[in-house]
């Protein structure tokens, strides 16, 4: 464990220095590690931990996408790939990365293989947190630990791809063996995290749910409809509005800031661009606090949670949530977004040439 001073507070995080890959290795040499579910966490973690040299399997619904994505990233039937219900049996670590609404109508087949001594893995705090919602109530026997890296699958597994790692939370939500701590860093450490930072499950979940609802995602998409129907209500072409909101914002701006700093973005850009972002950055931020706010409430009340059980559960939730991508897709701002990016690989290509 290392203490880290973050802008002058100080805080307890885990490195591969201090928690190395052999260690990890060596502390979970005796587990079946079982991976339930494979949408966009479970192949990340999956192929990253086997990648890592830990024993790992999986379990997926068989004639699903799921299972032949599964299959293609060469986990193999009768082998390292099973039923869930198979995998449950066989893992000692049972990770639980179905949809979190998948996992309520999945939790009484899993807990039937939660048998004493085994642990559970979650990589989001929602099924403890709002039980009384979910019923995800684990026996008194078993460790409940929790993982979550902080951001997409995809990511993660291209990140360790390319030799670096995703930060990661973790927590302890019950310690029967009084070993779950480790347990939850050595998994950190196997899923391919950067830096690994203890939080618990409430607070894992409150933030988690916050930030995609708010900048991650859906302030950002918010923000960008806002500014793209703007400029084009007072005349910009297409090209235009869609330069000055999406492209600039993620091909030059947001890698600058991601690289050294809000403050090297803004030394980079005009004394104009820094002016006039200085002097309207608290005008975004007034404006919005009362929003962030009412989102956090609909949060820590349970509203949040109980939203996306009822919508996520539905049995045409896919089919909806497509039509719903869908109208995203085909507006004219993401249209024009997809004709940027066509002329973006164009004019790398003329580059490479
Ligand atoms: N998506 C991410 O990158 C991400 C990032 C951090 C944490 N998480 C957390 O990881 C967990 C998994 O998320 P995800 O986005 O990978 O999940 P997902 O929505 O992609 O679903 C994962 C799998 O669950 C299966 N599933 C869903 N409902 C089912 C049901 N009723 N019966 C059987 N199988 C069912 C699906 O077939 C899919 O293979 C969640 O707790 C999520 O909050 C996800
Ligand atoms: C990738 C995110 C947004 O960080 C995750 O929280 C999720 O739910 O998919
Ligand atoms: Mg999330
Ligand atoms: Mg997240």
């Amino acid at each position: 464990m290392a203490t880290i001073n973050f802008g002058g507070v100080p805080e307890t995080v885990i490195t591969r220095d201090e928690f190395p890959l052999q260690k990890a290795l060596e502390f979970l040499k005796d587990e079946t590690i079982a991976v339930i579910g494979y949408g966009v966490q479970g192949p990340g973690q999956a192929l990253n931990m086997r990648d890592n040299g830990f024993h790992v399997i999986v379990g997926q619904r068989e004639g699903t996408p799921s299972w032949e994505r599964a299959i293609k990233d060469g986990w193999v039937p009768g082998e390292s790939l099973f039923s869930i219900e198979e995998a449950a049996d066989k893992g000692t670590i049972i990770c639980n990365l179905l949809s979190d609404a998948g996992q309520i109508a999945l939790w009484p087949t899993l807990q039937q293989y939660l048998t004493p001594g085994k642990t559970l893995y979650f990589s989001h705090g929602f099924g403890i947190t709002f039980n009384d919602q979910t019923g995800i109530v684990p026996s008194k026997d078993i460790d409940v630990i929790l993982v979550a890296p902080k951001g997409s699958g995809t990511s993660l597994r291209r990140l360790f791809v390319a030799g670096g790692g995703l930060n990661s939370s973790f927590a302890v939500y019950q310690d029967t063996s009084g070993k779950a701590w480790e347990k939850a860093i050595a998994m950190g450490i196997g899923v391919g995290s950067g830096y690994l930072f203890e939080t618990d499950f409430k607070k894992e979940v409150y933030s988690d749910l916050t930030g995609e609802r708010g900048v991650l995602m859906g302030a950002l998409a918010g923000i960008i409809e806002a500014q793209y129907q703007v400029l084009r209500q007072r005349g910009h072409s297409p090209s235009e509005a869609f330069n000055e909101t999406v492209e600039e914002l993620t091909q030059s701006l947001v890698p600058l800031v991601g690289e050294n700093g809000m403050d090297w973005m803004f030394a980079n850009c005009s004394v104009t661009a820094q002016r006039g972002a200085l002097d309207w950055k608290g005008k975004f931020r007034d404006a919005t606090l009362p929003v962030l706010n009412d989102l956090y409430d609909s949060v820590a009340s349970g509203e949040e949670a109980r939203r996306t059980i009822e919508r996520g559960s539905t049995p045409n939730y896919r089919k909806e949530l497509e039509a719903e991508l869908q109208e995203v897709r085909e507006s004219e701002l993401w249209a024009t977004g997809a004709t940027v990016r066509e002329l973006r690989s164009r004019s790398s290509e003329n580059v490479e040439a």
